[in-house]
C-alpha cells in the first residue's frame, strides 16, 4: 500500500483491495484486480484486457487467468474473482513476475495481508480474507488425496474434482472457538507470544473432532488458564483466513466469583490477566488510535474492530449483564 494508506488508493483506482498473490476481475470486462505475494496484498482497478496485457509484458501466458476463483459479486451483479500471481512463490510459474515492477505497471503497492485485514471496512476485508483462504485452499489441493493424480479447479474455484475417480474435493474450514470470560465483574485476556506487542485478546481454541462447540469452549478454558465454567452463550461468528480458513464461533462465559484462580498454561500463552470493565473500556476508547508504537501510553491494546475479539470485548464493556443459556 502507498504511504498516503488505502483511502488513496481506493479513490485514485475506485476499487478495493486485496490478498497476496491475488487479483481479482468481473467478468467479461472490466476485471476488478488485486494482485501481490504470499504475506502481501492489495488490489486495483483494472480491465482484463490490462491484465491480458500485463502479463504478455512479464512473459507470462493469460492462460493464470484460468486460476481465478469466484468470491462475490457487486450490486451490479459482476462477478468478482481473484487471482494468485505467485510474487513470492520461487517454484511458482509466475515467479518471475517482479513485486517491485508489478508495483510499478500496477502503480500500486503490497501490504501484509495481516495489516490489510485491520485496515478495510468489513465488506472488504470479508472479500479479501475469502480470497485468500480460498486460493490458499486451491494451492494446496492440487493432488487427488487417493489416486495422487492432479485435481481439476471447476470453473468458479468452489471444488476440485480428481479426473480419475471422480472424488470432488470441496474447501474445508476449521471452526475454532473465541470467548470472552467473565467473573462478573472482570474480563480475562490473553496474549499469544505470537500476538504484536502488547496486544490481548479472548481465549481462541480449535475444535477437536467429535466436540460441540460447548464442549471446545470448556476444554479450551480449561485446558489454558484452568477455569471451569458456568455459564455460556453465543454472540456472533465470522470467516478468519488464519492460519488457514476457520470459522470463529465467538461466545461469552463465565465462571463462578469465588473460581477465578488463573492457572496459565504457558505452553499455549504467553500472558492472561483480568481485567476491569473501566481497564478495558478505557483501552477500548483508545484503541483506534492504538498501535505498536503507541503502547507505551496505554498499558495494552486490543485487536482491532474488525476481528470478532474486538466484538466480544466492546458487547462486554458495554452490556455486561447478558441473559446467560446453559451450557
Ligand atoms: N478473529 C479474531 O478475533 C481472533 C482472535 C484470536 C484468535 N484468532 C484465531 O484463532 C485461531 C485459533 O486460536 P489458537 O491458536 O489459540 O488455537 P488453539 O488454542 O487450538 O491452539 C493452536 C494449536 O492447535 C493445534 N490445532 C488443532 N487443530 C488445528 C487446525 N485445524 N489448524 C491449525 N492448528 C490446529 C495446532 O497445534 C496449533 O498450534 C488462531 O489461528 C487465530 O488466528 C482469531
Ligand atoms: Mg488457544
Amino acid at each position: 500500500m502507498n504511504p498516503s494508506g488505502t483511502e488513496q488508493i481506493f479513490s485514485q483506482y475506485s476499487t478495493c483491495l486485496y490478498r497476496p498473490g491475488s487479483l481479482m476481475r468481473s467478468l467479461p470486462w472490466p476485471i476488478k484486480a488485486a494482485y501481490s505475494g504470499d504475506e502481501i496484498v492489495e488490489l486495483l482497478w483494472s480491465t482484463i484486457l490490462k491484465l491480458e496485457r500485463l502479463l504478455g509484458k512479464f512473459g507470462q501466458d493469460s492462460q493464470i487467468l484460468e486460476d481465478s476463483v469466484l468470491i462475490g459479486c457487486s450490486e451490479q451483479q459482476e462477478a468478482w474473482f481473484a487471482l494468485d500471481l505467485g510474487l513470492n512463490s520461487s517454484s511458482s510459474i509466475n515467479a518471475s513476475l517482479q513485486k517491485a515492477e508489478m508495483e510499478t505497471a500496477l502503480q500500486g503497492s503490497f501490504i501484509k495481508l495481516t495489516k490489510a485485514l485491520f485496515e478495510l471496512n468489513v465488506k472488504d476485508a470479508s472479500l479479501l480474507s475469502t480470497a485468500q483462504a480460498l486460493l490458499r485452499w486451491h494451492d494446496t489441493h492440487q493432488f487427488c488425496s487417493r489416486s495422487g493424480q492432479p485435481t481439476k479447479k471447476n470453473v468458479s474455484g468452489s471444488k476440485r474434482v480428481c479426473p480419475s475417480n471422480n472424488i470432488i474435493y470441496y474447501p474445508q474450514v476449521a471452526p475454532v472457538v473465541i470467548t470472552l470470560v467473565s467473573d462478573g465483574t472482570r474480563c480475562l485476556l490473553v496474549r499469544q507470544s505470537s500476538f504484536p506487542k502488547g496486544m490481548y485478546s479472548a481465549l481462541a481454541g480449535f475444535c477437536d473432532i467429535g466436540e460441540s462447540l460447548e464442549e471446545t469452549v470448556r476444554r479450551e478454558i480449561a485446558e489454558e488458564v484452568g477455569l471451569e465454567v458456568d455459564r455460556l452463550h453465543y454472540s456472533a461468528s465470522q470467516h478468519w483466513p488464519f492460519p488457514n480458513s476457520t470459522l470463529m464461533i465467538a461466545c461469552h462465559a463465565t465462571v463462578k466469583p469465588g473460581q477465578t484462580e488463573l492457572q496459565v498454561n504457558l505452553k499455549e500463552l504467553e500472558a492472561a490477566a483480568w481485567f476491569s470493565r473501566d481497564e478495558v473500556a478505557t483501552v477500548l476508547r483508545r484503541n483506534n488510535l492504538s498501535n505498536q508504537q503507541q503502547s507505551g501510553a496505554v498499558p495494552f491494546w486490543l485487536p482491532p474492530k474488525l476481528a470478532i475479539a474486538h466484538q466480544l470485548i466492546k458487547e462486554w464493556v458495554e452490556k455486561p449483564t447478558c441473559s446467560p443459556l446453559p451450557a
